[in-house]
């Protein structure tokens, strides 16, 4: 995968945990996850349970990771972090589960790419908090049930639909997380200039906001570097007009969009008539993966309405002809 500046994905730069809000209060935004989990996680307080399980699926950077931290302070709780291809062997999952005291959360990233055999450990796991171990092997092999602490599992994956359906069905509570729109990214842009100490007015957020893909990782990103503009080039205040030429210079357009979603959007204009083009040809032609250009690239674009996914392949909306000044001549 190349790099990009408006990449949704995790880069170094960005793992900054004073930026990551960390109660319900300061999380802004996905107000209908809020307000259920808010619920759930009060009942369970009272009730004195562990939470039921949860899954956050969605794109990258909208989140995901931030969520399963504020649900263990929530609780008031431990969490305990890992992820799908982390846990090779059946010992790692035991080991990491029998640790867990009473209500602990077991963050699981990337919970699509567990191993089936450590799915299947999970399930009673998940069930009866319990853990089947089988002990030596061929005949003189035999199973002990090890009973586990209650505790509350939270997946997270950006590909709900890789997950297989009997794990999937064991998450009390599965929520899907949004886009953010640009009054929620505006927000999360002033608070985090708050944490920065960098000085900003609201219509400078306001560019940022725009630009930012509807993902709060990079705005974040774009107001670290374009902090960096207002104070070398102009007397560290962020303005509108200082966001707007910061970014442009970075090469990000109006909408966030970048090279390659030019590029995405132009070859399948050019090259194939406006589509549908399949993904295995579109990828070919812009000579990148499959699966990058339907987890990272893709989303937003389809959430702006410039691209169409149809059973024939991709598709160009008007609208992105219309953003490109090209006639559609069909
Ligand atoms: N609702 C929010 N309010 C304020 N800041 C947020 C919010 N959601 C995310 N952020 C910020 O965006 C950054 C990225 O979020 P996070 O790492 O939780 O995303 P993710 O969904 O786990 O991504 P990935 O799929 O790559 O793991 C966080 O460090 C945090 O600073
Ligand atoms: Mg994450």
């Amino acid at each position: 995968m190349r790099d990009r500046f408006v990449s949704p994905v995790e880069k170094s730069e960005d793992i900054d945990f004073n930026l990551r809000p960390s109660s319900l209060e300061n999380y802004i935004g996905q107000e209908q996850i809020k307000k259920n989990l808010r619920v759930f996680i009060q009942a369970a307080l009272e009730r004195g349970e562990s939470l039921d399980h949860v899954l956050l699926y969605g794109p990258p950077g909208l989140g995901k990771t931030t969520l399963a931290n504020i649900i263990a302070n929530e609780m008031g709780v431990n969490i305990k972090t890992t992820s799908g291809p982390a846990i090779e062997k059946p010992g790692d999952l035991a080991a990491i589960l029998t640790k867990l005291q009473p209500n602990d959360i077991l963050f699981i990233d990337e919970i699509h790419r567990l191993s089936r055999v450590i799915e299947e450990i999970l399930y009673p796991a998940m069930e009866d908090f319990s853990l089947d171990i089988v002990i030596g092997s061929g005949p003189q092999a035999r199973s002990i049930r090890l009973d586990l602490p209650e505790f509350t599992l939270v997946g997270a994956t950006t590909k709900a639909g890789s997950l297989t359906s009997p794990l999937r069905d064991r998450f009390g509570v599965i929520n899907r997380l949004q886009f953010y729109n640009e009054d929620e990214l505006t927000k999360i842009i002033m608070r985090a200039a708050k944490v920065l100490q960098v000085g900003i007015e609201k219509a400078g957020a306001k560019e940022i906001a725009l630009r930012s893909r509807g993902t709060p990782r990079i705005a974040n990103r774009f107001l670290k570097r374009v902090r960096d503009f207002a104070q070398i080039e102009g007397d560290g205040i962020i303005t509108a007009n200082l966001a707007q030429s910061s970014l442009e210079r970075l090469n990000v357009d109006q909408l966030g969009l970048d090279r390659i979603d030019r590029k995405i959007l132009m070859t399948i204009i050019d090259n194939f008539d406006g589509g549908p083009v399949g993904l295995s040809t579109l990828a070919a032609s812009i000579n990148e993966e499959e699966e990058t250009i339907e987890d990272v690239y893709e989303p937003y674009l389809l959430q702006l309405g410039y691209l169409n996914r149809t059973p024939r392949g991709r598709k160009v909306t008007k609208m992105a002809y219309n953003h490109f000044n090209i006639e559609v001549d069909k």
